[in-house]
């Protein structure tokens, strides 16, 4: 499948070292699993779990699921030895944490050539360096690591996310002028089913593909909404033909439910469709 136009709307983060998780991910529903060996693993856990995950994706079993590896830092005593075994590893895509500059990428991409990278925005130097970080030619994805940016802006939680805005709002610019797939953070509290879909569709209405995930209990959330409703798809295939019924009479505005159509409104139409597709596609297997 085509990375640019797979779906991307559940992101699970596994913990490379836990044997039990690797295994389940196997079944779960989800778009895309982030193989960790950063936070998610203890110090003393970080060789036994780069050899774990080596077996895990060596196994297969993940489907069409991308498979993403994030790495420790370059700048940590595991993080070379990371990026190394990656290169040998089965997987889609490296991720680098902590990502604060194009420099960073390009270390990474010494050591594991052309595979594709994405970079964890978590940083304010990575917040004031996005655009440069997003125009790297092997850089295809952002995520956004929302509990280090919190960390590191000494900000307070607030469920309207008001104190992220700025650093969501300049990775959003920088990902969409580079056609990047851009993946919203987490939501700690995984037992909070109402707290995450509101957080779900706010990072949805931003315009983020889609959401990490730290638990399988928010995989059928994340799923449902970064997935196009069947009013938005109804919506859709109504705007392309009002559109070609004007068209054909030699007009360039339609209007369907009071609202105007124009040609851009039924590239979005086309959009959705093609999103819904891809989703039943990636369903059939
Ligand atoms: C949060 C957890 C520690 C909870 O674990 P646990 O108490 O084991 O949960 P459950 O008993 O409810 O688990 C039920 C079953 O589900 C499996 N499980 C749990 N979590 C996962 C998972 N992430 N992926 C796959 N499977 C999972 C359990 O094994 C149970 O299975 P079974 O026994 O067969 O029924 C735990 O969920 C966890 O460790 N989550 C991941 C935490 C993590 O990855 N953190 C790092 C990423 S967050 C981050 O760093 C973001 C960024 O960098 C930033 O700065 O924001
Ligand atoms: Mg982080």
């Amino acid at each position: 499948m085509d990375p640019r136009q797979r779906p991307y709307r559940s992101v699970l983060y596994i913990p490379g070292s836990k044997e039990r998780a690797l295994d389940k991910a196997r079944s779960l529903p989800v778009d895309a699993i982030i193989f960790d060996l950063e936070d998610a693993v203890a110090a003393d856990e970080k060789e036994n779990a780069r050899e774990t995950l080596k077996a895990a994706l060596a196994e297969g079993g993940y489907g069409q699921k991308m498979r993403i590896v994030r790495i420790n830092g370059l700048d940590t005593p595991w993080g070379r030895a990371d990026a190394e075994a990656v290169r040998e590893m089965d997987a889609d895509v490296v991720l680098l944490p902590k990502v604060g500059s194009a420099a960073d990428v390009d270390a990474l991409a010494a050591i594991t050539g052309d595979l594709p990278i994405w970079a964890m925005m978590e940083t304010p130097r990575g917040m004031l360096n996005a655009a440069q970080i997003a125009a790297h030619p092997l850089l295809t994805g952002f995520v956004m690591g929302t509990n280090d940016l919190a960390k590191e802006l000494q900000t307070r939680y607030r469920g309207d996310r008001l104190p992220m805005m700025t650093s969501l709002g300049l990775c959003l610019l920088a990902a969409k002028a580079e056609g990047l797939i851009a993946i919203d953070g987490v939501y700690n509290a995984f037992k909070d089913d109402e707290g995450l879909a509101v957080e779900c569709a706010q990072g949805r209405d931003m315009g983020f593909d889609g959401k990490t995930l730290i638990h399988p209990a928010q995989v059928d959330i994340a799923n449902a909404a970064f997935a196009p409703s069947e009013a938005e798809i109804d919506l859709a295939r109504r705007q392309i033909a009002a559109f070609a019924e004007v068209e054909a009479s030699g007009q360039g505005v339609a209007v369907v439910d009071g609202k105007i159509v124009e040609n851009l409104h039924v590239a979005t139409a086309r959009e959705i469709l093609a999103k819904a597709e891809a989703i039943l596609a990636l369903q059939a297997g």
